[in-house]
């Protein structure tokens, strides 16, 4: 608590103080003086000037007129309003208003000051509208992906002002954001990011923050590392890292990995900017709701509906198995993070659920914690061939790899994934194949990895093939990603049928399945899945074909063994 307000008065300093003062309270009284200094013979703003309608509409008050105010206003109300008589004559009415004027203008600031950048509500951050981020932190951690650190722009705080870090209880200062922390408490989700020349805009998948302790570097020292050597990866080398805090979710700090794409136009825009320049955002997106998925009710109502306060964890210990291809390992990271970090919904390490994540890359330079010396290049074909791209030197790539784990500190997201191995050493594995190696993800990977899963299946009810929760066959056909609308939803088809028949409602125990998530380049899914379906202008899941469909006809898997989410 304390550090929280903490963190909430350590905002009140410096530049952007001054800025968000004048923009709000100050701002406000000097609208509000000129008001009364110039008033209009009536004694008290009138309705119809600019400045007062500005303020009625931004207050939500309306100025109306009290029946002392028109009939019985005296002559000398024409006089300056700082004249003794004027304000004694002054009718009951205005003096009120002042009041609530005062209070409005007071309750406003307070709400105003809260605003920052979000231009239409109480967050850094909104789905409709593109808010401004800076970039804080840029590391290039492979030759062609790099993580960027974004910061809500109004509140970066200029290098050499301020030490980013509260001086009472030294915790990091930053934003706050109750979206950010709902969409961390959700699991699954992304933000669009807007390429303002072009006017297009693609998402991304924020990385689970660092878990890093309060005496991290300053955001001052962080602003000026550009090439690698982030504070962050700085201070989980030099063990001063702690662990993720429900916090740390709150804090609107996003980072991102992307790769460069080879005529991309939104990841070669993205690769040139710099620290210090200015990205726009809006999200969160929400995506599939995997602890439902899987037999959890969550643990938190977090405003969307999604919570089952006191709901009875029997999803646990089942699994999810995850391909990865490229920037894919992102929600992969994500599900890692809900499933394993957020105490709130697994307290106790017998209750969190298995998480194998197979992530494919072109190159094994971006094979990122792989700790294992990678193979020599052998000449293979390739598995997927669009992976195979004129200007991506695997060869070059590969060396600049074995360089790095002999010489060069390893990188964030590296450390990030180690950090996941050590302190889950019994719930997340994750097994690296690279193009560039001829090592791919076969059959008996996927199977290994869902083997793993299936032997921690606790009981559940049998899975009801018109459930669009946990049957494969509804699944294919949902329109979207959107399991939180589907969840509110009074339509009956959006309800979870396997828990209705079994009776389950009224316990709050939840059926659920062992779910294989697939994300990466639309031919990573192709190849393992089968392709998603455009129909009516949505991009419906598809049936399960490649890999995945083989080995679910083949090997005769029940429906309820594991269901498929292409995400
Ligand atoms: C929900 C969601 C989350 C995403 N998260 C991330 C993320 O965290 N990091 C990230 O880098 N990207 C992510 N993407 C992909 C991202 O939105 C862009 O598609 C990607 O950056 C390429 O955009 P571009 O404008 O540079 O390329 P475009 O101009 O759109 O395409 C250039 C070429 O690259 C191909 N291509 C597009 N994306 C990929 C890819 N990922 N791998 C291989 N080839 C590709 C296209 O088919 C095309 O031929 C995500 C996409 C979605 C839908």
């Amino acid at each position: 608590m304390r550090g929280n307000a903490m963190r909430w008065l350590g905002r009140l300093r410096g530049p952007s103080r001054a800025a968000q003062s004048f923009f709000s309270y100050d701002h406000s009284r000097v609208i509000f003086r000129r008001l009364y200094r110039n008033p209009t013979p009536a004694g008290r703003p009138s309705q119809n000037s600019p400045l007062s309608r500005a303020l009625c509409s931004s207050s939500k008050l309306q100025l109306k007129a009290t029946p002392s105010d028109s009939e019985s206003a005296p002559s000398d109300r024409t006089q300056p309003s700082t004249t003794p008589q004027t304000r004694n004559s002054h009718p009951r009415g205005p003096r009120w208003m002042l009041l609530v004027l005062i209070f409005a203008t007071s309750a406003g600031s307070a709400y105003l000051y809260r605003r920052q950048s979000a231009a239409i509500d109480d967050d850094v951050i909104n789905t409709s509208t593109f808010t401004a981020f800076t970039i804080t932190e840029r590391e290039q951690v492979s030759p062609t992906a790099f993580i960027i650190t974004l910061r809500p722009g109004a509140w970066v705080v200029p290098r050499g002002l301020g030490s980013g870090c509260d001086e009472e209880d030294d915790e990091p200062v930053g934003f706050l954001s109750n979206r950010i922390r709902d969409a961390w408490r959700h699991g699954l989700w992304s933000v669009e990011i807007k390429q303002p020349q072009l006017q297009i805009a693609r998402h991304y998948t924020p990385l689970p923050p660092l878990p890093i302790s309060p005496s991290s570097p300053s955001m001052e020292s962080k602003g000026t590392s550009e090439n690698g050597n982030v504070s962050e990866a700085q201070a989980m080398r030099s063990g001063k890292a702690g662990r993720v805090t429900e916090d740390q979710d709150e804090q609107a700090d996003l980072r991102i990995l992307v790769r460069r794409m080879d005529g991309g136009e939104m990841s070669n825009y993205l690769s040139r900017q710099r620290v210090g320049d200015t990205l726009w955002l809006r999200g969160p997106h929400l995506g599939f709701d995997v602890p439902r998925r899987i037999g959890d009710g969550g643990a938190y109502d977090n405003g969307t509906g999604m919570g089952d306060v006191g709901a009875q964890r029997v999803g646990g210990q089942r699994g999810v198995v995850f391909l990865a291809g490229g920037t894919g390992i992102a929600p992969a990271l994500q599900i890692a993070h809900k499933l394993l970090d957020d105490n709130g919904y697994s307290e106790s390490a017998e209750s969190r659920p298995h998480i194998s994540i197979l992530w494919a890359n072109r190159c094994g330079a971006d094979a990122l914690g792989c700790e294992k010396f990678p193979a020599l290049p052998r000449k293979s074909g390739n598995w997927f061939r669009f992976w195979d791209r004129p200007g991506t030197d695997c060869n070059a790539a590969l060396q600049k790899k074995r360089k790095q784990l002999t010489e060069e500190p390893a990188s964030s997201l590296a450390l990030q994934i180690q950090d996941l191995k050590r302190r889950h050493p019994s719930h997340f594995e994750i097994s690296y194949f690279a193009d560039d190696e001829g090592s791919f993800i076969k059959a008996h990977d996927v199977e290994a990895a869902l083997a793993s899963a299936v032997k921690r299946l606790s009981p559940c009810p049998d899975i009801h093939k018109d459930c669009t929760w946990h049957s494969q066959g509804a699944v294919e056909l949902l329109p979207d990603d959107n399991d939180v609308s589907r969840f509110s939803s009074p339509d009956p088809a959006c309800a979870c049928i396997c828990a209705l028949k079994a009776g389950l409602e009224a316990t709050a125990a939840r059926p659920g399945v062992n779910l294989v998530c697939l994300s990466g380049p639309d031919g990573f899914i192709e190849a393992y899945a089968g392709a998603k379906r455009w129909h009516d202008g949505n991009e419906m899941q598809g049936a399960i074909r490649g890999l995945l469909g083989v080995l679910k006809k083949e090997k005769g898997k029940k429906d309820n063994d594991w269901l498929v989410l292409k995400l």
